[in-house]
């Protein structure tokens, strides 16, 4: 649960671990419950007492991630941004305007205003005027000085007309001729020149739309990428993933996905939102907090500097939920040095009121029943935690946690239902004790945090991004370089019911904040539909795979490469097929054929029946060209063309021959790379 970076949990976690002696231990090992376990260490004397100061001092140095916003600093990066606009570095001045903004304190209104009026001329420089717009929008709301509006409405309207939406374009054109009677600053010669200048655009744009019978200006184009579409019937009881999938139960498996009806190599089969989902501290500046989509053109929280949002929407979502509260604990947070998953366990909390916690808490052991919702926390608390099978050690790392966790939360001002105003002091967090009055609180969200951080080690994925360098002007193809980069934890709870095989028959990839899950293979109806935790048997040996979801995710793997021995990739024999006995009777068997086989009917060596493999053969024809052409259509970019190419193929393939193949998982493999690219990149 410690990340890799530098930090004080785990020295936290030394020192408490050696301070406790074995009767404590044993009491804790005793206790039964998750409250009963954070409520009796929370009330040790040495976890009370516990020194945070020299820790929590160090926090305030600032580094990669400042407490507070910084009026000078921000001066300083505006003045820099101006002297890039003079040497027409408009990329640079861009950076510097971003940053400066992060840095500006919010009730700076009319500089900040002007900080936004700067880089939307940067951003019209730059050809980004949709994004020059809203910039031109925010400076107004913010008070922008009135004898300096003239310069914004002209921008606006310049913008607007490369946009050809030009009935609007006409209201900023008339919007600058009055806002030129404030510019108290111009001469006026030039104010009589910008004012002629704008009526003759008038002029023109009225005559221009007359001529055109008056036509409505184009949509404004829509900055965030749109929700992906589940296709055909949505699931009535699990309504994120498809119809074709059905949620079975196993005393062995527990639940998992499996195919309702037969499912075709390229269906979607689940699009869903994470219930909570955070974003590594390292891409809190090129990333949306809420949404994970990278933004070139941010939008800073008002209170801390420390975060960003590609949208007012985004921004709107998070203050009024979580980031209201994590505002001012996340510099904290992030240098302590605890992972991933304590976050998502602390914002699984912060996201939802208190009171919604208070009104579910004595109900949440009864089982969940109608329409499985994501945003259901009941859903999350049922997910698999195996804490019977936890060991006392176990259980006393999380509860450590769970403490600062918890002490994190008070500070954040979650008991009182109030949002912290202040950054953090040294003097607000001297040790580990939490106010007396809000002992019912740590026995109900201390409980809540343990649980979460014991479901999380389950069910929580990684969001990640595909790389794709930038095409070249004109170029519309998008290529991805393979490399993928891993910006955030999420937990997405229809997901976490499908369980794990070594030989997957989906591929999930993210669209901003939702995964889709995609077929990857064709599914029989009936079969069982099984996502990949990590270990893939083409890759990894039986043993390696097999002791790694043992230590991972406690199960002992019976998937069909692990329960028949299947060799890895490098291991499988090209030199005969395998073919499918196609007796009238239903037969699982294979039915070896070498490559120079002569005969045209062979027999199988379980039913006894004979398997015309010419009629194969002939079908399989095909494949090696078509192959060809999905690899090209691929070196090019065109991933939707190579698609097709390599579902045609998996068809043809499915008919007549059983894997483990080498060329099968060629088009597997291939397949779901274009999935991928097609679904998930971020242009670096
Ligand atoms: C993300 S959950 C999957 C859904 C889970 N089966 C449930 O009932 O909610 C992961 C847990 O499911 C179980 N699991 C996943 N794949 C499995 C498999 N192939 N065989 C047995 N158990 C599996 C393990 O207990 C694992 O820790």
């Amino acid at each position: 649960m410690t990340q890799d970076i530098q930090g004080f949990f785990k020295k936290f976690h030394d020192n408490i671990n050696n301070a406790i002696d074995d009767v404590t231990r044993n009491n804790f090992a005793n206790l039964e419950s998750n409250s009963k376990r954070v409520s009796y260490l929370s009330s040790l004397p040495f976890i009370r007492n516990y020194d945070l100061s020299t820790d929590v001092s160090e926090v305030q140095v600032g580094g990669d991630f400042p407490v507070k916003k910084e009026l000078e600093k921000s001066r300083t990066l505006k003045d820099e941004g101006n002297k890039a606009v003079q040497k027409g570095d408009w990329i640079k001045s861009l950076q510097l305007y971003n940053h400066s903004l992060l840095f500006m304190p919010q009730k700076e209104s009319e500089e900040l205003s002007i900080v936004y009026a700067n880089r939307s001329a940067a951003l019209n420089h730059l050809e980004q005027f949709e994004e020059a717009l809203s910039d031109i929008q925010r400076c107004l709301s913010l008070g922008y000085p009135r004898h300096l509006r003239y310069k914004v409405y002209e921008r606006r309207a310049r913008c607007l007309l490369v946009l050809k939406r030009n009935q609007e374009a006409i209201k900023a054109f008339q919007d600058t001729i009055s806002a030129l009677d404030e510019a108290n600053n111009l001469n006026k010669e030039k104010r009589q020149k910008l004012r002629t200048d704008a009526k003759l655009m008038l002029e023109v744009l009225n005559k221009g739309l007359v001529l055109a019978g008056n036509p409505k200006d184009p949509e404004s184009l829509k900055k965030t990428p749109p929700k992906p579409k589940l296709p055909g019937t949505q699931n009535s009881q699990y309504p994120a993933a498809s119809d074709a999938i059905q949620i079975d139960y196993d005393n062995d498996k527990g639940r998992f996905a499996t195919a309702s009806k037969d499912i075709q190599a390229g269906e979607i089969l689940l699009v869903e939102k994470p219930h909570s989902g955070v974003l590594l501290g390292e891409y809190c500046k090129s990333h949306c907090q809420n949404c994970f989509i990278k933004c070139p053109i941010p939008i800073p929280c008002p209170k801390c500097p420390n975060v960003i949002f590609c949208s007012e929407n985004c921004l709107k979502t998070a203050i009024q939920s979580y980031h209201g509260y994590e505002c001012h604990i996340l510099p904290l947070l992030w240098k302590s040095g605890c992972s991933i998953t304590c976050h998502i366990a602390l914002r699984m909390i912060t996201q939802k009121p208190k009171e919604y916690f208070t009104q579910i808490y004595n109900d949440l052991e009864s089982k969940p029943s109608g329409i499985y919702k994501t945003d259901d926390y009941k859903n999350i608390y049922h997910l698999v935690a195996h804490e019977d099978k936890r060991t006392k050690q176990d259980l006393l790392h999380r509860c450590q946690m769970t403490i600062f966790l918890l002490k994190l939360l008070e500070l954040s001002g979650y008991f009182e239902g109030k949002h912290r105003e202040k950054e953090i002091d040294p003097d607000d967090i001297k040790t580990l004790e939490i106010g007396e009055i809000y002992s019912d609180d740590i026995a109900l969200f201390g409980s809540l945090i343990l649980k979460n951080l014991q479901i999380l080690q389950f069910n929580a994925h990684e969001v990640f991004e595909l790389h794709c360098p930038k095409p070249k002007v004109g170029q519309y193809i998008i290529k991805h370089d393979g490399k993928s980069t891993f910006l955030a934890g999420a937990v997405f709870p229809t997901l976490a019911l499908f369980n794990h095989s070594c030989d997957p028959g989906v591929v999930r990839y993210f669209c901003g904040p939702y995964v889709v899950v995609r077929a990857v293979k064709n599914i029989k109806a009936g079969q069982e539909v099984a996502e990949n935790y990590g270990p893939i048997f083409t890759t990894v040996p039986k043993q390696k795979r097999q002791a790694e979801l043992k230590d991972q995710y406690w199960f002992d793997c019976s998937c069909v490469p692990c329960e028949q021995n299947w060799p890895i990739y490098s291991e499988m024999t090209e030199n005969y097929m395998r073919f499918k006995c196609d007796s009238d009777r239903p037969c699982p068997n294979v039915v070896p054929v070498p490559y120079d086989c002569k005969e045209f009917m062979v027999q199988c060596g379980l039913c006894q029946q004979y398997t015309n493999i010419l009629r194969g053969l002939k079908s399989l024809q095909d494949t090696e060209i078509m192959y060809k052409l999905g690899r090209a259509a691929m070196a090019e970019g065109k991933y939707g063309e190579a698609m097709k190419k390599f579902i045609e193929m998996l068809k043809l393939y499915d008919a007549t021959l059983s894997p483990p193949y080498q060329s099968y998982y060629d088009c597997v493999q291939d397949l779901r790379r274009c999935m991928l690219a097609l679904g998930n990149y971020s242009i670096v």
